[in-house]
């Protein structure tokens, strides 16, 4: 089985204030070349002309492109017209996402980039007409991104700290991917570029409500944001009553004590040592209405299918519960363990989010708990959540689900989405784990 559980380490969380001291840089000096590219284009833009910007601009490329960066400017810039990419601007640094509005301009393509989602960092880059492969080597270039990961210069909080380590790339606001200029539309285009190069939804801040749609029976959907750090949505009634029931009397004869995948350190212990339901993998292939519930999830979480494991169904009977652990496999946890290093790739692929089914209500306890939330105390009983002060508490209700991701926007784990389920205090509690790869893991587990 595909769990496991993270002892006693303490990392620090070295991401902290990445963009605080961002210099506003001069690349060059002031080219006429630029100003004049900036100005024609904001004079058609009919905004506040170039001369009242207090700007700091300059050539940067061979070919007619300019770049600017700001910081805690007070300066309006230019006119991020057609676009409504500042809706997604985040309270908290985002690191590794940044947020942008791409236009076509007369005289190229103009991108307006905010980093770590933040309103006062900014910065542009002119690329030349229709050059969609040059946009992405300047905004690589200016953006200080590194070919695979995270910025250049602001390194993982250790050499060895694992990473998908895939290029960076670009998506919509809907995780529509944008690899090409037959990707953008004509005009404007809002765009969140990803440094670990994967789709995650933006929270933009708690409470927020992201609209998702095309999803498989439903068509759309509400997702709210529960917490920024760790990265927690919910949606209502993303589950019909007949699957949730459907899926409790399928999976009911075959449900066995649960299992856990043990680090290198707690081999020869008993699962039961901080895992006390009853779990079963229940096969997709042989189920079309799991089939739709596994394509509802690829839609919400704009992932394909073939990145999804068989969800695991979970039951708790009073008392039970599942101590804090992590969802993804740290490589440095499994070095005496060839298989799940395989399964890992070496760190190069990992689970990146968990959809969390909740099959059932629960009278009293249950709730899938977060204990870092908001940067609160690394805690693992999940016996006494009541202890847990300041921790992030999910009731489970029937129909609904959680998504919390275990990666972050710039590539790393988050230790942060470290995560246990609550001992049910009265009641049953029926939930499923979906849990989705930042890769293909179908065919790997044989599921495909
Ligand atoms: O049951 C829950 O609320 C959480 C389950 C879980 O985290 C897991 O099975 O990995
Ligand atoms: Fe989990």
């Amino acid at each position: 089985m595909l769990q496991h559980r993270l002892i006693g380490t303490n990392k620090s969380d070295c991401v902290k204030n990445l963009h605080g001291s961002l210099a506003i840089v001069v690349v060059g000096t002031l080219g006429a070349l630029a100003s004049y590219l900036a100005g024609y284009f904001w004079r058609n833009e009919a905004v506040t002309p170039l001369d009242s910007y207090k700007r700091i601009l300059s050539t940067v490329s061979p070919h007619d492109s300019a770049f600017r960066t700001e910081q805690n400017s007070t300066v309006s810039g230019p006119s991020l017209a057609g676009c409504s990419i500042s809706t997604l601007f985040a309270d908290e640094p985002v690191h590794g996402m940044h947020l942008g509005c791409i236009q076509h301009t007369p005289t190229g393509l103009y991108a307006t980039m905010f980093m770590d989602g933040q309103n006062h960092t900014r910065r542009e880059v002119i690329a030349s007409m229709n050059d969609f492969q040059g946009l992405r080597t300047l905004l690589g270039d200016r953006l200080g991104l590194a070919p695979v990961g995270r910025r250049n210069g602001e390194g993982p909080r250790d050499k060895e700290t694992p990473n998908t380590q895939k290029p960076w790339s670009m998506f919509s606001p809907q995780g529509i991917a944008i690899d090409s200029l037959l990707d953008l539309q004509e005009g404007a285009n809002d765009v969140l570029l990803y440094e670990g190069g994967k789709f995650i939804w933006p929270g933009v801040r708690e409470g927020y409500v992201t609209q998702v749609t095309a999803l498989d029976r439903l068509g759309s959907v509400k997702m709210q944001t529960l917490s920024m750090s760790p990265l927690v949505f919910s949606v209502e009634n993303f589950l019909l009553p007949e699957e949730c029931t459907y899926i409790r009397d399928v999976a009911e004869p075959h449900m066995r004590q649960s299992g856990v995948k043990l680090m290198d350190h707690d081999k020869g212990k008993a699962a039961t040592d901080w895992r006390t339901s009853s779990t079963h993998f229940l096969a997709s292939k042989h189920h079309a209405r799991i089939q739709s519930v596994d394509r509802r999830v690829a839609g919400l979480t704009r992932q394909p299918v073939s990145h999804q494991e068989d969800v695991q169904v979970l039951r708790y009977e009073s008392t039970q519960r599942y101590d804090a652990h992590h969802d993804f496999f740290d490589r440095r946890l499994y070095a005496r363990d060839p298989d799940t290093l395989k399964l890992i790739d070496n760190g190069k692929r990992n689970r990146m989010a968990t959809v969390l089914w909740y099959l059932s209500d629960v009278l009293q306890g249950g709730e899938t708990i977060f204990p870092r939330y908001k940067g609160g105390e690394i805690s693992y009983d999940s016996r006494h959540c009541e202890g847990m002060k300041g921790a992030l508490r999910c009731p489970p209700k029937e129909g609904s689900v959680i998504i919390f991701y275990s990666l972050l926007p710039n590539g790393d784990l988050d230790d942060r989405s470290l995560h246990g389920s609550c001992a049910v205090k009265h009641g049953v509690k029926w939930a499923a784990n979906k849990w989705i790869w930042s890769d293909e893991i179908a065919p790997i587990l044989g599921r495909a």
